[in-house]
């Protein structure tokens, strides 16, 4: 029997399997050995999942956690399993390499599997292009965000689209404040008699112009007391509770939030009864704490992203978002909110990871009418439709400082191919998304830091109030400590909390930090195959305690005025201020400079007038797709308790 066993012949399947597993087994060895991906440490196994790998402990971890707890074990530079068998994806929060990655952007390029979505939501814009489509736009695009036309671009800011400057027109005299200078223009928006008039300063003349409506978004007359945004009430909150407050207001009011203060005591019903201000749709923050008897809970993203859309909607294309109450608006606001919360749960991050593993059902999904696609392609469908409107009625003058005007106009007079049509408003499309949530979500963690921190919020106060009444720009770039918090709270909260890249070709990686092996061999460079993919975490590159000290994880903008309270920039990544919260390189944050002065803006406006303080809502940082407070669940909720400042 043994015998005939040895002496039969393999059948040519047998062989032909054979033959192919020595060939895999052979092409597997090869590859390995012309790359270093399996020489470097990988996260601990226990976190992993047989199936999600480590990437369900990433999902399920708030933003960047669990990357910073395992570059603290592993160092700068580890791998972890991918999901559904994904090969190990490098996190990479090692100087030299992210550097390295962000400056051969041809060569580093976003996943290809995750375009069709950013298509869907953002359209066919800069974020979204690649390669020499990249380029071309963004050489186009850049002049709008830099030097005299960026800082034009901002008049809007001042003067919403229908009240741009009139010489014709009349202003009160004799009482225009101090005028307020943006970017070397001077865009000193005045509210007297009424909010009715506006004086406007260019280049040293000043021309006048009257409307009707509100007052400018970030200067106000020295008559009215407080430097306040126009910002609207604070909406409706579907929360499970059907009771108004624990204090037993009962009146099923739609403005309460059920977190009692961290001192135990409880908020007080922030229900107006007696002043009619609810058909008030343009009402501000301060004007709801007024009616709330001068203390309210809010959900302070709400205040401000919608802030954040009215200025891009100024800055991007001149629309008037209204504070939010729009319809337009609220329509982005809900579409946002939807696409959120799809984002934040497990189905979610089982879809993305579908779409890593099977491109092409990608297209296939974002042409599916599922909510949340659709959720994601009603906020395009809006701002497409408003560009387009603007764009058909040629009400894009020549003389128009914003985004879509300059482009516009590039156009005519150039002789070079500039973008077309359709790309501009593919781009505005863009730039009203990337452009206004973004900043939302870092504010809404500055004003969190601050509530936690009373003391950095009273300095921050003292140096605002102690620079007077109207502010201007240089006034406000001659804040020293208001950088420092600005600088922190970006550092801290990056809106994009990380990012991902994947190599186009084979190539070596430069390492700041040599890898040690087991060996106690050193490695100094890294060897990647096309198709590796890099997670580049932002917010542990920014907190890094090796680079930051061990208080680097604490909100402590004083350190940016000690001096060595920061590290040396030879010790820091390259990009704004030695932090990676804008990315670096040729595809770095675009509109950066726009943030951080509205970001400074917004802040010093509120923080001036309000106090803000924590409740005892468990806020959780998550991302989904950009920097999210989350609370129960909710994304996009972040409750801070509001009163009127002293
Ligand atoms: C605090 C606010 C902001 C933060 C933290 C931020 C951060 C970033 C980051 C990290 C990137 C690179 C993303 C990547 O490549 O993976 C980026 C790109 C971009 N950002 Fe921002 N951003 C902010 C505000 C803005 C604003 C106000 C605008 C426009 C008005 C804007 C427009 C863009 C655009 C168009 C890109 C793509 C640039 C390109 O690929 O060439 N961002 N931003």
């Amino acid at each position: 029997m043994a015998a005939s066993l040895l002496s039969s012949s393999p059948s040519p399947v047998a062989v032909l399997l054979s033959a192919a597993a020595l060939l895999y087994i052979v092409q597997w060895l090869a590859s390995r050995s012309r790359q270093d991906v399996h020489r470097v440490p990988r996260a601990p196994s226990k976190d992993a999942h047989w199936l999600w790998g480590h990437e369900l402990a990433t999902f399920k971890g708030e933003a960047t956690e669990t990357y910073t707890k395992w570059a603290a074990r592993c160092g700068s530079l580890f791998r972890v399993k991918g999901a559904l068998f994904h090969p190990d994806i490098i996190v990479a929060a090692d100087h030299a390499a992210v550097h390295h990655i962000f400056h051969n952007a041809d060569d580093y390029v976003k996943s290809p599997a995750f375009r069709p979505p950013v298509a869907n939501v953002l359209g066919k814009g800069l974020v979204w292009a690649e390669g020499e489509e990249h380029k071309t736009q963004r050489r186009i695009i850049s002049p709008a965000f830099s030097g005299t036309s960026y800082a034009l671009s901002l008049l809007p800011l001042a003067l919403p689209r229908d009240r741009r400057p009139n010489p014709a027109a009349t202003c009160c005299e004799g009482d225009v404040g101090k005028p307020l200078r943006a970017f070397g223009v001077w865009v000193g928006g005045h509210q007297g008699h009424g909010g009715r008039h506006f004086r406007v300063f260019r280049k040293g003349k000043s021309v006048t112009a009257s409307g009707k409506g509100g007052p400018p978004l970030i200067s106000r007359c020295p008559d009215t007391p407080l430097l306040v945004p126009p910002l609207p009430r604070v909406r409706s909150f579907a929360l499970p509770d059907p009771a108004c407050c624990r204090s037993g207001c009962g009146h099923g009011c739609a403005r309460w939030m059920r977190w009692p203060l961290v001192d135990g005591s409880h908020n007080s019903c922030s229900h107006s009864h007696s002043t009619p201000r609810d058909e008030q749709l343009e009402s501000r923050l301060t004007n709801h704490v007024l009616a709330a008897g001068g203390a309210a809970t809010v959900n302070i993203t709400e205040y401000t992203s919608t802030c954040t859309l009215d200025i891009i909607g100024r800055v991007a294309f001149g629309h008037d978002f209204k504070s939010g109450q729009s319809l337009e608006a609220k329509e982005i606001h809900a579409s946002w909110l939807g696409h959120v919360n799809t984002g934040l749960g497990f189905g979610g991050f089982v879809a993305m990871l579908v779409m890593r593993a099977v491109p092409f059902i990608t297209l296939l999904l974002t042409k599916l009418p599922l909510e949340a696609i659709r959720a994601g392609g009603r906020i395009r469908e809006i701002t497409t439709k408003l560009s387009m409107r603007l764009l058909e009625s040629g009400s894009v003058s020549e003389k128009g400082r914003d985004i879509m005007s300059i482009l516009v106009n590039a156009q005519r007079g150039s002789k070079a191919r500039g973008l077309t049509p359709q790309q501009i408003v593919e781009n505005i499309s863009t730039f009203i998304m990337v452009g206004h949530e973004t900043t939302a979500g870092s504010l809404s963690f500055t004003l969190l830091e601050l509530a936690r921190h009373p003391d950095v919020q009273a300095r921050l106060r003292e140096e605002i109030r102690s620079a007077g009444r109207e502010l201007s720009y240089d006034d406000i770039q001659r804040l020293e400590f208001l950088d420092a918090v600005v600088k922190e709270g970006l550092r801290m909260h990056p809106a994009s909390p990380q990012t991902e890249r994947v190599a186009l070709k084979d190539d070596v990686i430069p390492l700041s930090t040599p890898i040690t092996l087991p060996s106690g061999q050193k490695l100094s460079s890294l060897r990647v195959r096309a198709g590796q993919v890099f997670h580049i975490p932002f917010t542990t590159m920014n907190t890094n305690p090796a680079v930051w000290g061990p208080d680097g994880a604490e909100f402590k903008p004083a350190r940016w005025l000690t001096p060595g309270g920061v590290p040396s920039l030879s010790e820091l990544p390259s990009g704004w201020s030695g932090i990676t919260t804008f990315c670096d390189g040729p595809r770095n944050c675009i509109g950066y400079r726009l943030a951080i002065f509205e970001f400074k803006v917004i802040l010093a406006t509120l923080v001036r007038s309000l106090e803000f303080h924590e409740t005892t809502a468990q806020v959780v940082r998550k991302i989904s797709p950009t920097l999210q407070p989350v609370v129960d669940g909710r994304g996009g909720l972040l409750p801070l308790h509001v009163t009127l400042a002293q």
